[in-house]
């Protein structure tokens, strides 16, 4: 099945690396104006109500109860009703503050992942995907906070600067007594975040650490339990554990030292309204109103002081993530697509001419390959470990580039096909087949997923698998666990041949693929290869001697080029090398 397609991003990350983050973040965030402007718009409308309301308990008091002048219950009318619609107001801007902030999560997840998808084989044996996995969480949602909620914490900020005015034109001395405090809690928030910001980057940096731990023992349970080491990989965890809760305590003795502090200087500015204020009401330069509107204001006022070591924070953290972010999208994958024209009729004729590669990392492991396969033609490569047998075949699907020479595909260069037909040309499969936690059936119809369900009988009959799926309770529609591990490893091996068999590639490359199943499975599987399609060209690396009797021809590769072609009694015959190669490999009948 499936699944509708969804709305791609609207916009990207702007490529011009100069620019500052916020900046390449910016068409991000223009695309998706009309609802933070909306929020932001609601949010200044709810606190210019919410800075009404002291005001009206100032007049209220002043006017209802010295006065006695008006009634009182116009005033609490008024009050409460502008408490309801503050209410709502605020309701609103939070719905649509959170609609955008989850909207750009929603386009930067997509646009890092739809990277990540495209980045090449090279590109993954550089990088760790447990770095990949925070990459695309943590740091997403740092950007994505500091976009959305940065300009809602400004606008809470403009809304001082108008309570104050509002202070202003109603006692201006009583005024600047009451913001008397604000710059010092704004000053001591700052400081409190810039002595908190190191330490909660060592958090995350030790969650990172625990969670790579618990992944790495759970994925690979199985080995620890084989050799026992339960205990020490608990102790290991502990570990982990033992600095996450270090790094958590220093975080709450920095918070308790600061928190008091600003929480107490609030207070101080409450008693300095009193004190002051309470001297200007008996010598009648002030109203008690004002007295109570201004503790109001004080009380309104602390959290944007507050929160302005918040947003610096925010806002490195935010810069930092998102340059970890670039680094990934400014990586440019190595497999570059052209346009051209594809040769017309695959025949399957696939030739490597003077082929040199060496890995990212630098290891040579092709050196001066010169190899013609001829369409329908089944050819074993055998070779000592290392010789370069896997990379060949990775090679010709072009998950690497050559560094020197040409793989050619029906005497086209491999490089000259789009992707999508060159790997529908080149069926590769591995010898430690990936399978999907879905069902059998969608597994196998991974490379053409609107198969029929006859289709995907047929393929997996040919690759021997669909007897074991009968069998299955569920048959064709169980789902296999995460990496197929209720499937026996010859069982997998039999599904991603039938997934490879598929889209009926006419070269067909098993990688050891059936190392894991036996013998005569094995023939079964090439018979019906053979009849499925005359004329496949289909290499298979082997280290059994039964895989090499199916081929017309055996290739034995040493240091990463040809050192004997024939049969292989041709080769056992004249080939020296090619006898060690058996002897050393044990290969077994
Ligand atoms: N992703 C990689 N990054 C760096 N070096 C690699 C990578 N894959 C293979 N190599 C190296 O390239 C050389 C050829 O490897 P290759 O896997 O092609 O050998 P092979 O003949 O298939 O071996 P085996 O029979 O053990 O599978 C080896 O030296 C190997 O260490």
């Amino acid at each position: 099945m499936i699944s509708p397609p969804r709305r791609a991003p609207k916009a990207g990350i702007h490529p011009d690396k100069g620019k500052s983050w916020l900046r390449r973040a910016w068409p991000l965030v223009r695309a998706h104006r009309a609802l933070l402007i909306t929020s932001l718009v609601l949010s200044f409308i709810g606190l210019i109500v919410q800075v009404q309301i002291p005001d009206l308990v100032r007049v209220g008091i002043d006017k209802a109860l010295i006065d006695r002048t008006e009634d009182l219950t116009r005033y609490v009318w008024l009050i409460a009703a502008l408490a309801v619609a503050q209410g709502v107001i605020n309701f609103l801007a939070r719905l649509y503050l959170l609609r955008t902030a989850y909207e750009l999560e929603y386009d930067l997840r997509n646009i890092v992942f739809g990277h990540l998808m495209r980045m090449s084989y090279g590109f993954y044996d550089r990088v760790q995907s447990g770095e990949l996995m925070s990459r695309a969480t943590s740091d997403i949602r740092a950007v994505q906070m500091y976009l959305a909620f940065g300009p809602s914490i400004l606008v809470q900020c403009t809304i001082a600067v108008i309570a104050f005015a509002l202070m202003l034109s109603i006692n201006a001395p009583l005024a600047v007594v009451a913001m008397a405090a604000m710059p010092v809690i704004g000053f001591l928030g700052v400081r409190m975040r810039k002595a908190i910001f190191p330490i909660s980057w060592l958090i995350q940096a030790r969650l990172a650490g625990v969670a790579t731990v618990v992944d790495e023992n759970i994925q690979g349970v199985r080995i620890v339990k084989a050799f026992a080491a339960e205990q020490r990989q608990i102790n290991g965890l502990t570990e982990a554990a033992d600095g996450v809760r270090w790094a958590y305590t220093t975080d709450a003795r920095i918070r308790s030292r600061w928190m008091p502090v600003m929480d107490n200087l609030s207070r101080v500015g409450l008693a300095l309204v009193l004190l002051v204020g309470g001297l200007m009401v008996i010598d009648g330069n002030a109203t008690v109103g004002t007295i109570v509107a201004f503790n109001s204001y004080v009380l309104m006022l602390m959290p944007p002081f507050r929160m302005l070591g918040m947003i610096i924070m925010m806002g490195q953290r935010a810069a930092a993530s998102a340059q970890r972010i670039y680094d990934i999208l400014d990586t440019p994958t190595d497999i570059q697509e052209h346009d051209s024209t594809e040769a017309p009729h695959p025949r399957g004729d696939l030739r490597f001419a003077g082929v040199r590669f060496a890995y990212p990392d630098g290891t040579l492991a092709l050196d001066g390959l010169d190899l013609r396969i001829s369409p329908g033609e089944t050819v074993a490569l055998v070779g000592a470990t290392g010789a370069g047998k896997s990379t060949i075949g990775r090679l010709a699907a072009r998950f690497y580039d050559v560094s020197d020479g040409r793989v050619l595909l029906d005497g086209q260069d491999v490089r000259d096909y789009r992707l999508a037909t060159l790997r529908d040309r080149v069926g590769i499969v591995p010898d430690e087949p990936f399978l999907f936690s879905v069902s059998l059936h969608e597994n196998i119809a991974f490379g053409r997923p609107g198969a029929s369900r006859d289709e995907v009988e047929a393929a997996a009959r040919a690759a021997g698998a669909d007897g074991f799926i009968r069998e299955l309770p569920e048959g064709y529609d169980a789902v296999v666990g995460e990496r197929g591990y209720t499937l026996s490893g010859g069982q997998r091996q039999r599904v991603a041949i039938a997934r490879a068999l598929l889209v009926n590639p006419p070269v067909l490359i098993l990688d050891d693929a059936t190392s894991a199943v036996d013998v005569r499975v094995e023939h079964d599987i090439h018979e019906s290869l053979r009849a499925l399609m005359e004329g496949r060209t289909t290499i298979v690396v082997a280290h059994r001697l039964a895989t090499i009797g199916l081929a017309d021809r055996v290739i034995l590769i040493e240091d990463g080029r040809v050192a004997a072609d024939g049969t292989h009694v041709e080769l056992l015959a004249s080939s020296e090398k090619y006898r060690k190669v058996l002897a050393s490999q044990a290969v077994v009948a």
